[in-house]
């Protein structure tokens, strides 16, 4: 997962065909996640997951909702979103699924993922009423994720709109043992390439469904 410079996040409640999901897993991304952050069901993951099993491809359940984990993916990560308002999204809904899945976590497989979601206009940002962050603010939670808590993923969201690379290159500053990971608003190859080297690993989601054929072109080549 150290070495993961690209994944496709794949949304449970979008549509995509077979020949599309073969061509996914086989662009030479180094991970294929799924989540989402509304309309998510265990019914419409278990269809993904049947779909993306069979490729090589390590496949990640990014969990977004509890009655919604899926046994059998390669990894599972949890999302703890930093910037919320209420620890529900920080601290409640993990202890709770702890509650349910606890004897059930194998070390190994899960991972949490401290957020930072910026993007006011994001789904997730006001699903998780989430508050405003600057710069400063945001360098903060990295700090946070790397010396304090600490996590083993950071994961700058900026769902739907592409970031500020002079602030995600301060973040990456910031991160040595944690894994960065960005995700937003990455269109093109050109984009991927610019934000490629300054983080660990690039997430590429609403793409996929916008424009097919750009999108496979952001896997680094
Ligand atoms: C049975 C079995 C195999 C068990 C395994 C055990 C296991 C791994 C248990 C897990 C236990 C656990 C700790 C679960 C977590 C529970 C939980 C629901 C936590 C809350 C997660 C959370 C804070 C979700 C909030 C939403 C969020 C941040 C989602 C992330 C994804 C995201 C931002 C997607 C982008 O949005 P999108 O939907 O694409 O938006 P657009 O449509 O606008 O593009
Ligand atoms: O959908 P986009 O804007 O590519 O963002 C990817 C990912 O960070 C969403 O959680
Ligand atoms: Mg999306």
């Amino acid at each position: 997962m150290k070495n993961w410079k690209h994944a496709f996040k794949l949304d449970p409640n979008k549509d995509i065909t077979e020949e599309e999901i073969r061509r996914v897993c086989e662009s030479g991304t180094d991970a294929v996640i799924v989540g989402g952050t509304d309309g998510v069901t265990f019914d419409n993951v278990w269809n993904l997951f049947e779909q993306i099993e069979p490729y090589d491809v390590p496949l990640v359940l990014e969990i977004s909702d509890m009655e919604a984990v899926v046994p059998g993916f390669d990894y599972y990560f949890v999302p703890a979103v930093l910037n919320s308002k209420d620890k529900t999204w920080v601290l409640d809904m993990q202890h709770q699924a702890m509650k349910l899945y606890g004897d059930m976590v194998e070390e190994q497989l899960i991972f949490s993922e401290g957020y930072c979601i910026v993007n006011e206009e994001a789904k997730a940002f006001r699903k998780t009423n989430c508050f405003p962050v600057t710069e400063e603010d945001i360098l903060a939670y990295a700090r946070l994720v790397e010396q304090l808590f600490p996590l083993p993923i950071f994961y700058l969201e900026y769902s739907g709109k592409k970031g500020d690379t002079s602030l995600i290159q301060k973040v990456s500053e910031e991160l040595s043992r944690t894994q960065f990971f960005y995700g937003g608003g990455i269109q093109s190859r050109e984009e991927a390439e610019e934000i490629q080297g300054m983080v660990d690993t690039m997430i590429v989601g609403n793409i996929i469904y916008e424009d097919f054929e750009t999108a496979l072109q952001t896997v680094p080549e």
